[in-house]
């Protein structure tokens, strides 16, 4: 099992050989603006701003009619702050989420103590909720939606130390809150998360959650209790919610998810024995699972936007981006393979 888990981990992408030469001067760059409240401050005035309002970001419609987030300037911003009575220290709340390839700082910030409908008709963009981004945005899109989401939400959380009750500061980065009184040093938090398909060699198998959108089926997840391995949790995770024993696992590659808060998705394939698979659903925690064959998954990965209110069910998977999507088309390319 661990060899195996191994061998996937040294063939996994890293991301820096997808981008071409200045990923370490980028990475090192954003290193210093996180300990650097000058260079921060600085690196704000002439930054991209992604704006959102309680939690939801903004979205502006492209010309072909396509999402994207709204990726402002931040001399904007503070005029647009101003018109609407802000007094302009609210732009200094801003968050550091990262570079771009353009050498640009990356920060979010969340107006919503402005107006929105105003914000919205000063930006020409409308705040939408992050669920329903996620099904508009592309892939290179939404994770850093979902990034500078899951820092404000922490921020917007973590505003007094748990200790000893005492308001904490942030840095002009954002990256660390300190506790006023004891000094206590707070980083944003991330639950570890493991995702499976599990397989039999000839089906995968799938199961939904109450709260699911009609139709849509996902690998089985579950967050890792503490002090578990993620081999662990995974085998623990099977058993309780689908009743299997599971014989060999491989690790694919992980992804952060903003739902339920900060997940660390780790996302992993595994393999049932062809003659153990009767399932045995626990349905306090899935409304149904079950397996599907290579054609039902394959026509599944066609569905790009989900069933409406009145058409008949149809089985539609997670979006692109989501590591659940990646798992299955994984699973579905090596089916082919091995039928080839
Ligand atoms: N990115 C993807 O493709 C994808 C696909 C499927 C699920 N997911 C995510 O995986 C997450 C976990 O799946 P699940 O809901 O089946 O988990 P789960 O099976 O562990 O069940 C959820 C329950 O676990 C408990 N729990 C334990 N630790 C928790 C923590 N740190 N935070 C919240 N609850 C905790 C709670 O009682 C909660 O109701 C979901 O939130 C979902 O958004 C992502
Ligand atoms: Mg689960």
């Amino acid at each position: 099992m661990l060899s195996s888990l191994r061998s996937l981990l040294s063939a996994t992408k890293c991301p820096a050989t997808r981008r071409c030469s200045g990923f370490v001067s980028r990475t090192r760059y954003v290193n210093r603006l996180k300990e650097d409240d000058v260079s921060c401050a600085a690196a704000l005035q002439n930054g991209r701003i992604f704006l959102f309002h309680r939690l939801s970001p903004l979205l502006q419609r492209t010309e072909r009619g396509t999402f994207r987030p709204a990726a402002l300037i931040s001399s904007d911003v503070q005029a647009i702050l101003e018109r609407l009575g802000s007094d302009g220290s609210l732009l200094r709340e801003s968050v550091l989420i990262n570079c771009s390839e353009q050498n640009q700082a990356q920060f979010c910030l969340d107006v919503g103590e402005l107006d929105q409908e105003a914000v919205e008709e000063e930006c020409e963009g409308n705040f939408v909720d992050l669920r329903k981004s996620f099904f508009l945005l592309s892939g290179a899109e939404a994770p850093l939606v979902a990034q500078g989401q899951a820092l404000l939400r922490w921020h917007q959380t973590s505003r007094f130390c748990s200790a000893t009750g005492q308001p904490t500061h942030r840095n002009q980065a954002g990256s660390q809150r300190v506790c006023s009184s004891s000094g206590t040093v707070y980083y944003p938090k991330m639950s570890p998360v493991v995702i499976v398909l599990v397989s039999d060699g000839k089906r995968c198998l799938l199961g939904r959650q109450s709260s699911f959108p009609r139709g849509m089926y996902s690998a089985l997840a579950g967050f890792c209790d503490m002090g578990e391995s993620l081999e662990e949790a995974l085998c623990r995770e099977v058993a309780e919610e689908v009743g299997l024993e599971v014989q060999s696992i491989s690790y694919s590659s992980s992804q952060h998810w903003p739902f339920p808060h900060s997940s660390f998705m780790l996302g992993c394939h595994a393999s049932v024995s062809p003659t153990d698979t009767q399932l045995d659903v626990d349905h306090t925690e899935l409304e149904d699972a079950r397996w599907f064959s290579l054609e039902e998954i394959s026509s599944a990965l066609q569905v790009k936007t989900p069933p409406r209110r009145g058409e008949p069910p149809v089985l539609w998977l997670p979006p692109e981006h989501a590591i659940g999507n990646r798992l299955i088309t994984e699973w579905v390319v090596r089916q082919r393979e091995s039928e080839s």
